[in-house]
């Protein structure tokens, strides 16, 4: 059955592209006229710098939104500013569903079961709960696997109902997932290839079209010598693999993310896509535009050479194929 893995594999076929743009909008770090404008709006206030979140961060999905198929609202960002940061990540969310994104929402929740169930309906709605609003909803959440299997099962339960997807942290990109992830268990697994089992296992059972699993895993870009490990834990899931950029991560590490059909991986990336024009005092639009532009293209390039170079740049092959 077609399920979100399937929605991904189509975009990103369409778009060619297997990057995401994380959108994590610093107040400190976003053009200054978004301030100036906000400011005159709304004074130096949380509703203030909501505002300039939402101008920039609709100037971000609307560059981006012709050479990538996903982005990713990261919601700390948002909740800074109360409920005008979070009206606005509501609305981005809007906003990219609008313009034909498929939108993760990064949140990493994970609590005791009925804790996840509310977190999961915030996300993800709940068509029985007839006091909530037809909010938007996301398509899909990034979820921490630590307290076990029953604060996952609600997130697991309603994205097969609600055909969502969720990404399990398996192994995160920073330097100190080592103190916990890397160590050994008794069963002589580590706690990440432990959780790599469990994703693997709800993966199994919800496999879409393509062969991929609605349950993807987050493995960090930075983690190179890993990857393969991790994908031969998890063949049908998805992974999302942020850490590509700022936090070092390059195209040529990361092929051992895809399947040999191509897919199976997203890489996402924030700071160097969405602050590529460096600096605040950037006079206009245009120019946050082109210095985005360039940048999600030049990762784009990066990834698909380094997929073309292990004869895994499947789209060249299906045009040619189609034609014959
Ligand atoms: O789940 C994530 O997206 C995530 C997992 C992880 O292991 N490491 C990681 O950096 N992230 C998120 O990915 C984004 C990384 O941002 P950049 O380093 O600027 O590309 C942030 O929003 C992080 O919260």
């Amino acid at each position: 059955m077609f399920n979100f893995s399937d929605l991904i594999i189509q975009n990103v076929k369409m778009k060619k592209s297997h990057v995401v743009v994380g959108i994590d909008p610093d107040i400190n770090r976003i053009p200054l006229f978004y301030l100036k404008e906000a400011e005159s709006l709304y004074g130096v206030s949380s509703q203030g710098a909501a505002h300039a979140l939402l101008e920039f961060g609709k100037t971000v999905i609307n560059t981006v939104k012709d050479y990538v198929a996903v982005v990713k609202l990261q919601s700390a960002y948002f909740e800074v500013y109360g409920a005008y940061g979070v009206a606005t990540f509501w609305e981005l969310v809007s906003h990219a569903k609008n313009e034909g994104l498929i939108v993760i929402a990064d949140a990493k929740r994970g609590d005791i079961g009925p804790t996840s169930r509310a977190y999961s309906e915030s996300f993800f709605g709940d068509k029985t709960n007839k006091w909530r609003d037809s909010n938007p909803t996301v398509d899909a959440l990034t979820i921490n696997p630590y307290l076990g299997k029953d604060s996952i099962d609600p997130f697991y339960n309603s994205a097969i109902s609600l055909k969502k997807g969720l990404f399990i942290l398996v192994k995160t990109s920073n330097d100190s997932s080592e103190d916990l992830q890397d160590k050994q268990l008794k069963s002589q697994l580590t706690v990440s290839e432990t959780i790599a089992e469990w994703v693997n296992n709800y993966a199994c059972d919800s496999i879409g079209e393509n062969g991929y699993s609605l349950i993807g895993a987050v493995v960090g870009a930075t983690h190179t010598k890993d990857i393969l490990k991790f994908r031969k834990l998890m063949p049908n899931s998805i992974f999302l693999l942020p850490g590509y950029g700022a936090q070092g991560g390059k195209g040529e590490n990361i092929t051992n993310a895809f399947n040999p059909d191509g897919y199976g991986a997203l890489i996402s990336a924030s700071r160097s896509i969405i602050y590529s024009y460096n600096k605040v005092e950037i006079k206009t639009e245009h120019q946050i535009k082109k210095c985005i532009t360039d940048a999600v293209r030049n990762m784009n390039n990066d990834i698909n050479d380094a997929l073309l170079r292990e004869n895994k740049l499947k789209w060249k092959a299906e045009a040619l194929n189609s034609r014959h």
